[in-house]
This record gives structure tokens, C-alpha cells and sequence, in this order.
């Protein structure tokens, strides 16, 4: 940590503005950790189903309605999208992992971890 940066010398303004990152940042990581159990639902529903893991409907339709969203809410849309991306990206691993073990494959089921 250089001098300009340690505690002592940073403005208080900054410490507010960090607990209140730092709470954002819990609630973004709680509200993944809730949309990965509903999405690993979603994988076990698809894999008794013998669906695929992606479905290019429901993400043209998410992708649409985050834009607008994002659009109205002062976020750069295409960020938004992406950071969706990225996140049905981690989904669709899940769901093939879960089609793999609902096919009887010995893969440790996904209540805790990503
Ligand atoms: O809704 C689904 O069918 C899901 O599998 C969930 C989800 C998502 O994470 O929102 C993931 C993959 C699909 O392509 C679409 C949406």
C-alpha cells in the first residue's frame, strides 16, 4: 500500500463511499448466491426434462429487457449485457453439469459451491 493510499491519510468521504461499496458489494453477492439456487433448479427441471441448458428464446428476451432496463437506469447497456453474459455463462456450466449427473456420471451435486 503506498503513503497516498493507507487509512490515515485517505478522506473520510472515501471511507463512506467504501462501506457503502462494500455493502453493495455483499448484496451482489447475495443476490448471485439466490439466482444460482433458483438456476440450479432450473438445471435439475431441465435435466429431468432431457432439455439443453441454454435457451436462445428466454436469453433474447433477458437481453432485451436488461438493455432497457440498463438504458433507463444510466447503465451502459452493452456492460449489462455482458455482465449477464457472464453469468449465464457460469448457469450453463452448471446445467451440464447436473444433465451429467442426472445421467448418472459421479459428479458432486452443486449446493455449495459455483
Ligand atoms: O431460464 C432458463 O431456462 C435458464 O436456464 C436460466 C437462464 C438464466 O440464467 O437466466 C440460463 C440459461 C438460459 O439460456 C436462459 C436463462
Amino acid at each position: 500500500m503506498t503513503s497516498e493510499s493507507t487509512p490515515s491519510t485517505m478522506p473520510q468521504e472515501i471511507h463512506a463511499l467504501r462501506a457503502s461499496i462494500d455493502n453493495i458489494d455483499a448484496a451482489l453477492v447475495h443476490l448471485l448466491a439466490e439466482r444460482f439456487k433458483l438456476t440450479r433448479q432450473v438445471g435439475q427441471f431441465k435435466a429431468v426434462g432431457n432439455m439443453p441448458p441454454a435457451d436462445p428464446t428466454r436469453d433474447a428476451q433477458q437481453i432485451d429487457r436488461l438493455t432497457r432496463i440498463a438504458e433507463s437506469s444510466g447503465l451502459d447497456p452493452d456492460f449489462a449485457v455482458q455482465f449477464r453474459q457472464f453469468i449465464v455463462s457460469e448457469v450453463i456450466r452448471q446445467h451440464e453439469l447436473i444433465a451429467r449427473r442426472h445421467a448418472g456420471e459421479e459428479i458432486p451435486e452443486l449446493d455449495t459451491y459455483a
